[in-house]
């Protein structure tokens, strides 16, 4: 390399020489790259934080410094820095098969998960196994298990350390289900029961919402539901060849187990985002003893467990449908039984679309509900709240605020306080690129699965206005949450 270079003179090339200064685009990411590496480390050094190490598995507490809001932004800055500067200096269509080819590394992820590779994995300790002993133990061709083993490697995912011999590190080690190996194979059906739910939301975005997306065009090119909002003429309909919405489809007895790992998978979320997200997202401390909170769509009551546990004095009820209710009976006998036994917390069946019974609450929580319907079905779910609010009540919407790539100067003008998200220094992406990008997973995700989507806050205004309800505050975590799951508290006008 350095030869050939030496060989190129200005004459040779009859190019004029670039100047390699301090402005020129790689190099402004790299001092950006700098400058926020000497933050990271001054912080996670003063408050005794380490920085994460990706050969080890994954332990929550290699996740702190990302509550110091300085230090987050900084990791955020570096992120993008980094995969800026590969989008710039890797060949073209590399980065592009980053994203064409990605369903050819998730179809090597589910192979992985299914047949409990990181299990295995974490059973066979810091030496690693190789792709003899990970199949003699799930049954799988040790062959092709050293190529799904091998591409996810080679994108951070498990590592080789000697040839077809492979370990966890800390992304693979974020689907392990935490339950020995010999549990998972006697009893398959229960995998992800009782787990931390991560691996459980992986199996179902690597199962419903693929199927899903590999008719997604079919769906787009169809006349018929090009711009349908309806979700019974979504892709995921189409895959499945029904017209039937996705909950619809969870309510055959047949598709119970995917409903079950859809449920669990919820509670992955909170793997996803900061552990008090949902205490983030309202003043809940505000509320006057015995305020009624409602969980409208509370799926089996995730957000609500972390709320009954730090207001023990205000007064729960998460409402869903009767198959998730029944989910989230267990859940809290489980987790909270007290809670329940003293009817602080009840576990109610309701159809959102149908007048809300609880009328006159203190708030209404709608937790990622509206992304999973059209405009049209939000309205009539916006509605029924708006019906049954009296006017001192709140309603607390949680979703992914979508900014735009660029700066948007519409959001400044909204006038709603923290509306307008923490931008990341030029020359990177405003919304920090793909550092941020679970929002727009799940923005695409929405559409294959519900013919719907996430919003930008301006969207969300419009439908909270044209329902009687008005936008009033969006809660935002410091230190860089620009797209997954902010609070939008909204009043009755
Ligand atoms: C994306 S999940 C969100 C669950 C919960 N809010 C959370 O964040 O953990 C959407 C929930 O809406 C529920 N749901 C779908 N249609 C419903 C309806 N018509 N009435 C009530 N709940 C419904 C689903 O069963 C599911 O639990």
């Amino acid at each position: 390399m350095g030869s050939f270079i030496s060989k190129i003179t200005p004459k040779d090339d009859q190019m004029s020489q670039p100047s390699y200064t301090d402005t020129s685009p790689i190099r402004q990411l790299i001092v950006l790259i700098n400058q926020n590496a000497s933050i990271l480390e001054a912080v996670c050094s003063q408050k005794s934080t380490p920085i994460p190490d990706l050969n080890a598995p994954f332990h929550p507490s290699t996740e702190t410094f990302r509550s110091i809001p300085v230090a987050a932004e900084a990791a955020n800055v570096i992120c993008a820095a980094a995969l800026q500067l590969a989008a710039v200096l890797m060949p073209p269509q590399v980065t592009l098969y980053h994203v064409a080819g990605g369903h050819f590394k998730a179809a090597a992820v589910r192979a992985c998960l299914e047949s409990n590779v990181t299990e295995i994995l974490r059973e066979a300790g810091p030496k690693g196994l190789s792709v003899q002993g990970i199949s003699a133990i799930n049954g799988q061709d040790p062959q092709k298990m050293g190529r799904f083993l091998r591409i996810l490697a080679t994108n951070h995912i498990y590592r080789e350390i000697e040839p077809n011999v492979f370990t966890n590190n800390r992304i693979s080690s974020m689907m392990d289900t935490l339950k020995p190996t010999k549990d998972l194979f006697a009893d398959p059906k229960h995998k992800h029961d009782g787990t931390p739910g991560l691996a459980a939301l992986v199996g179902h975005h690597l199962d419903e919402a693929f199927k899903a997306a590999a008719y997604s065009w079919e769906t787009l090119s169809d006349p018929a539901t090009r711009r349908s909002g309806d979700p019974k003429a979504s892709p995921f309909a189409r895959a499945i060849n029904s017209e039937e919405t996705l909950w619809h489809f969870y309510e055959h007895p047949e598709q119970r187990d995917r409903q079950h790992r859809f449920d669990i998978g919820m509670q992955g979320i909170q793997a996803l985002q900061p552990p008090n997200a949902i205490l983030g997202a309202y003043d809940w401390e505000t509320l006057p003893e015995d305020s009624l909170v409602v969980d409208v769509g509370g799926g089996v009551g995730t957000s609500s467990l972390s709320l009954a546990a730090n207001f023990p004095r205000i007064k729960i009820v998460v409402q869903d449908l009767s198959g998730v209710i029944w989910d989230g009976k267990k859940v809290w006998a489980e987790k909270m039984p007290d809670a329940i036994q003293s009817g602080q917390v009840i576990l109610e069946v309701h159809d959102f679309f149908e007048p809300q019974p609880r009328r006159g609450a203190a708030v209404y929580l709608l937790k990622q509900i509206l992304h999973d319907w059209s405009d049209e079905y939000c309205v009539k779910i916006l509605t029924q709240l708006r019906v049954a609010a009296a006017p001192k009540t709140k309603l607390v919407l949680m979703d992914s605020i979508m900014p735009f790539a660029c700066h948007d100067p519409g959001t400044d003008k909204s006038g709603i306080p923290g509306a307008v998200p923490r931008e990341a220094p030029a020359p990177l992406l405003a919304n920090f690129g793909a550092v941020n990008e679970m929002g727009y997973n799940a923005d695409i995700d929405m559409f294959l699965l519900f013919n719907s989507q996430e919003r930008t806050i301006t969207h969300i205004d419009e439908l909270l206005g044209s329902t009687g309800w008005k936008a009033v505050k969006v809660y935002r975590q410091e230190g860089g949450d620009s797209t997954f799951l902010q609070g939008i508290e909204a009043i009755p006008i």
